[in-house]
């Protein structure tokens, strides 16, 4: 299966990735529906909408503090690095991600999409003000603050996130269709494919005539289409099909 995935891989020209929970499982980051998923007997699609947010602001940043410090603590691992090397070979031309845990950039992916955007960037709920708090520096100044007000308004700051309920960043999405529509394969690594629109873009692949490759420990909303299923740690498998 392997020397096949690295062959059908070797032979592509325009491969895309596109990622879930599952491939920052290993930097210890906890995924939404595994057994680690829970915080505080809440599910994340409980805390992460905006009806959570305006009944309980301080509840919904207390979850993403917490989710904050977990991410501060994750390094990018194998699997991370296997795409940057495989983009650096030329064979990969973007990481289409639903992650919001900022370590595919960490890794040194270039061409990254980030379809439900990023926990360490905040925005006003009332102003345009937004600000990417690694940029800043006010990582820790947020994280010391009960409810995190705007620098400009004083309204209250949200975590730039995509909340269920939500559209998706318009550029973004319509970036990551395109990609889906002209890729001759997709790698699909650790994601349950049961968040749309976002778990189109396999299907768009499939439709286009494209291979898709899954890698999961276990099936999912993509297997189904999948031509080739890679059953692993993503952290394991991914290395061993780029080397
Ligand atoms: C739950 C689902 C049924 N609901 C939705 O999809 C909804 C509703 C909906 C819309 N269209 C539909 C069509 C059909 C059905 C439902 C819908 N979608 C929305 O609400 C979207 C917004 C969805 C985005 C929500 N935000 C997230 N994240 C950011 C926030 C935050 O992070 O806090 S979603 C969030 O959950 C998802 C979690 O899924 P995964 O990443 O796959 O993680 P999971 O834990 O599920 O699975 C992990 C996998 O890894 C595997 N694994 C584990 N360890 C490893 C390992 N070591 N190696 C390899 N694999 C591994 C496991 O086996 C497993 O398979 C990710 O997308 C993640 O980003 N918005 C919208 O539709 O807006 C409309 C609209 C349009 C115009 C105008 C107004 C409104
Ligand atoms: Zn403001």
């Amino acid at each position: 299966m392997i020397v096949e995935v690295a062959g059908v891989l070797a032979s592509s020209k325009n491969v895309i990735a596109f990622t879930g929970a599952g491939i920052s499982a290993e930097s210890g980051v906890p995924t939404f529906r595994g057994k680690d998923g829970l915080w505080k007997k809440y599910r994340p699609e409980e805390l992460a909408t905006p009806e959570a947010f305006a009944r309980d602001p301080k509840l919904v940043w207390e979850f993403y503090k917490w989710r904050i410090r977990k991410i501060l603590q994750a390094k990018p691992n194998p699997a991370h690095y296997a795409l940057v090397e495989l983009e650096r070979m030329g064979i990969l031309k973007a990481v289409i991600t639903q992650n919001v845990d900022d370590l595919h950039r960490e890794a040194g992916t270039n061409n990254l999409i980030e379809l439900h955007g990023n926990i360490f960037r905040v925005k006003c709920t009332s102003c345009d003000y937004g600000e990417y708090l690694k940029e800043t520096g006010r990582v820790n100044e947020i994280l010391s603050q009960e409810l995190p007000r705007c620098p400009k308004c004083n309204s209250l700051l949200r975590p730039d996130v995509v909340w269920f309920g939500e559209p998706l960043p318009e550029g973004a999405l319509r970036k990551a269709f395109r990609l889906a529509e002209t890729a001759d394969a997709v790698i699909v690594v650790g994601t349950s494919g049961v968040v749309y629109p976002a778990a189109y873009i396999p299907f768009i692949v499939k439709e286009n005539g494209g291979t898709v490759i899954e890698v999961n420990v276990q099936e999912s909303g993509i297997t189904p289409i999948a031509d080739f299923f890679c059953r692993g740690k993503a952290g394991e498998v991914l290395p061993r099909i780029v080397e």
